[in-house]
């Protein structure tokens, strides 16, 4: 079974197969992965939910490569996260995914453009002008792009961390809780961004959220609790989101 789903998962853009990580020792261990084997297929949004301390984001920081597992592989494309050196994990984060926090994380001193260009500038690539032409367009930031992060609203900083992460053209793009700090209008405009850049681009991403109306704007979701994987809804919508979450909840 396990050798079957590495299979599987190595069409995958993402796999955790049989993740465990154990925080601390002995009478204090934390066991926040409990053997995890799921993919993320490429061109395909897929949410993960859960309770709190289900092992949502400590999934994603394994396999963004932000952690390290206790065993188990963390897979991007062929390349097992787990077995890799910081500088070579240091490298992969900086060349082959993006990043969209709950928080933008932006540098305040740096205008929108120069914080989209800085990923490429770090790695040492040229950006391809035209991608970065049409997604600051959609995303209507054009008129924003010599401001500084102060200087915008939230919406707009979430618009240019999104722009940041898709203009290399990742693997995948991890969103963490991107629209946390979002009204609802704005939230809505950055799903369906996200959404489209799927649709379009190709683009993989993976979104953890506790929102069922964010996550019915993946493909699918991956529920977790207590560390594995506890269901999964395809083509989700908001009423079997809710549903999904409400029998883990009964079953717990
Ligand atoms: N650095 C750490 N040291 C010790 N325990 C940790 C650490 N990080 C997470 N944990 C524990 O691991 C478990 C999973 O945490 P994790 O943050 O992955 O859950 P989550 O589903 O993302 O939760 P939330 O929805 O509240 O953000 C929890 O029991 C948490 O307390």
């Amino acid at each position: 079974m396990q050798t079957q789903m590495a299979a599987q998962d190595t069409l995958a853009a993402v796999a955790a197969v049989d993740l465990v990580k154990v925080y601390g020792s002995g009478d204090t261990a934390v066991r926040a992965l409990d053997g995890v084997t799921v993919g993320f297929t490429r061109a395909q949004f897929t949410a993960i939910m859960g309770p709190s301390g289900s092992g949502k984001s400590t999934l994603m920081h394994c396999l963004a490569g932000l952690d390290t597992a206790t065993s188990g592989q963390a897979l991007l494309g062929g390349t097992d996260l787990t077995r890799q050196s910081d500088r070579v994990l240091t490298k992969v984060r900086r060349e082959r995914i993006g990043f969209i926090f709950q928080s933008f994380n932006l540098l305040p001193q740096l205008t929108a453009e120069q914080n989209i260009l800085l990923p490429l500038e770090l790695a040492g690539r040229k950006a391809d002008r035209k991608l970065f032409d049409h997604l600051t367009e959609s995303l209507g930031i054009t008129a924003r792009l010599s401001h500084r992060p102060s200087e915008l609203s939230g919406g707009q900083q979430q618009r240019v961390a999104v722009a940041r992460a898709l203009v290399p053209r990742p693997e995948v793009v991890f969103a963490d809780e991107p629209t946390g700090n979002l009204d609802s209008r704005s939230g809505a405009e950055v799903l369906l961004f996200l959404r489209n850049s799927v649709r379009e681009l190709g683009q993989t991403v993976v979104m953890v959220t506790h929102d069922p109306a964010a996550a019915a704007y993946a493909d699918r979701v991956v529920m977790l609790a207590d560390g594995r994987v506890a269901g999964e809804v395809e083509r989700p919508s908001l009423a079997s989101v809710t549903e999904a979450l409400q029998a883990l909840a009964a079953n717990r």
